[in-house]
């Protein structure tokens, strides 16, 4: 193939053409901005394989086409602001279903909204497919206008996005200029945003509306099964894990720990966190699991209770912290480890860059600048989870870097060897 911009369109041509066929032979609807594709056909992999190539090489070729100023002054905040409005104000719920449509001052009417506002809001919005305005002044649904509709969870992950994070990680920059390097929790973006030196999530429980958005916004991001107990269960399996206590470090509700003992009767599990959050866990544990699994009150910065487990696992925890804190976090464990004893870490272990697909590139780097901007945190390649090990005690050794087909979550299996050290 001749040059760069030929492959991407033969490689385009080709994919779409798969996805074209695979929604006629199962004589569904052609893609077009009114439908949209059921749900079902976006988990079937001879849908999303050929598709999810044909907008990777669509991407591509539009910032090779678009030259090196594209990358430079197409910015999406402004569709982020509309798609807040849109959420905050109920204009989608507002608009009637099709063939219905609405005049701007209808929508201004049941939004309570000014005409020039919401006219501005829905044809901004129109730019990024969300509405359709087919008649001059008469608005209608599209595809995504009528999934927001629909979907209040969905409609909190924007209100979250647009509140929480998007301010973290435009103040990102402010924060490392008047804190320079710093890595503590309350000099991130997000306390610029907001004026406060309280850590983002000390804050959101005293404002409860915003604490509810954020927990709805969570559970969008979390649903299915790329971030379910899969992999670890999966990974258990692999390594005969089977026996023993799991201490489920700030485990929350336990919604990975328990899983795993249920499958495996030799194994009980202790989950720790906060004293506010195992109240509420202790209660919603069910009967056939419960004379394995307790609750304890831990704070993972002070000293590890439970001495001599098989295995500590921690899902989803050091990314919220920088390398030092996640230093303490770690040698806070060192006192309770005995010789083989395992530390499961199961978070994003970042590929190098061009590893992978590039839509699974922009979604780590994604939470990489959002969690830094909302705290300093930090989601961590291979090079940096083998660095953080060495540098906090050579007596954890990295065992394996695991990345599993079933989880955007991998799995850093550390094993503490009292008379090894880390190479
Ligand atoms: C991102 S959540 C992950 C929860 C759980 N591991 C999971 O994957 O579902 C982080 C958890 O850490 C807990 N946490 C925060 N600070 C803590 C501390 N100092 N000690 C113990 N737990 C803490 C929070 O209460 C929260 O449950």
């Amino acid at each position: 193939m001749s040059n760069l911009a030929a492959q991407l369109t033969s490689r385009i041509l080709d994919n779409t053409t798969k996805v074209n066929n695979y929604l006629q032979a199962h004589e569904l609807p052609d893609l077009s901005f009114d439908t949209d594709v059921p749900p079902t056909v976006q988990q079937d992999d001879d849908f999303t394989v050929p598709r999810d190539a044909a907008v990777e090489a669509a991407e591509e070729l539009l910032a090779l086409l678009g030259g090196s100023t594209r990358a430079i002054f197409t910015q999406k905040i402004t569709d982020l602001a509309n798609l807040q409005a849109i959420c905050r104000f109920d204009i989608a719920t507002a608009l009637p279903e099709e063939p219905k449509s609405s005049t701007y001052d209808e929508l201004a009417t049941s939004t309570g909204l000014p005409e020039p506002d919401v006219r501005r809001i829905v044809r901004g919005s129109i730019t990024n497919h969300v509405f359709k305005e087919e008649r001059s002044g008469e608005v209608s649904h599209t595809a995504a206008s009528r999934f927001l509709a629909n979907n209040k969870l969905v409609r909190q992950w924007i209100e979250m996005t647009a509140t929480e994070t998007m301010p973290g990680a435009l103040n990102m920059v402010n924060a490392m200029s008047k804190w320079p390097a710093s890595g503590e929790p309350n000099e991130a973006g997000w306390n610029i945003a907001y004026n406060t030196t309280d850590i983002c999530w000390e804050y959101l429980p005293k404002v409860p509306e915003r604490a509810q958005v954020f927990a709805d916004a969570m559970s969008v991001f979390t649903a299915g099964s790329a971030y379910g107990p899969e992999a670890l269960l999966e990974y258990v399996d692999k390594n005969k894990l089977h026996q023993g206590t799991i201490v489920d470090i700030g485990g929350s509700h336990g919604s990975v720990s328990i899983p795993i003992i249920r499958q495996h009767q030799d194994l009980r599990c202790i989950v720790q966190d906060l004293p506010a959050v195992i109240e509420v866990a202790e209660k919603n544990v069910q009967g056939d699991i419960k004379d394995r699994v307790e609750f304890m009150h831990h704070d993972f910065f002070t000293e590890q209770p439970v001495k001599n487990a098989e295995i500590y696992l921690m899902r989803w925890i050091l990314h919220d912290w920088s390398d030092k804190y996640a230093s303490k976090i770690l040698k806070a464990l060192v006192p309770a480890m005995k010789k083989g004893a395992r530390l499961l870490i199961h978070e994003y272990i970042i590929p190098e860059p061009g590893k992978g697909s590039a839509t699974s590139q922009l979604s780590y780097r994604w939470m990489d600048t959002l969690i830094k901007g909302l705290c300093n945190g930090k989601e961590r390649d291979e090079q940096d989870w083998r660095a953080l090990f060495a540098a906090v005690d050579s007596r954890f050794v990295v065992r394996a870097l695991y990345q599993s087909d079933l989880s955007k979550l991998g799995i850093v299996d550390v094993e503490w060897c009292p008379e090894e050290s880390q190479k």
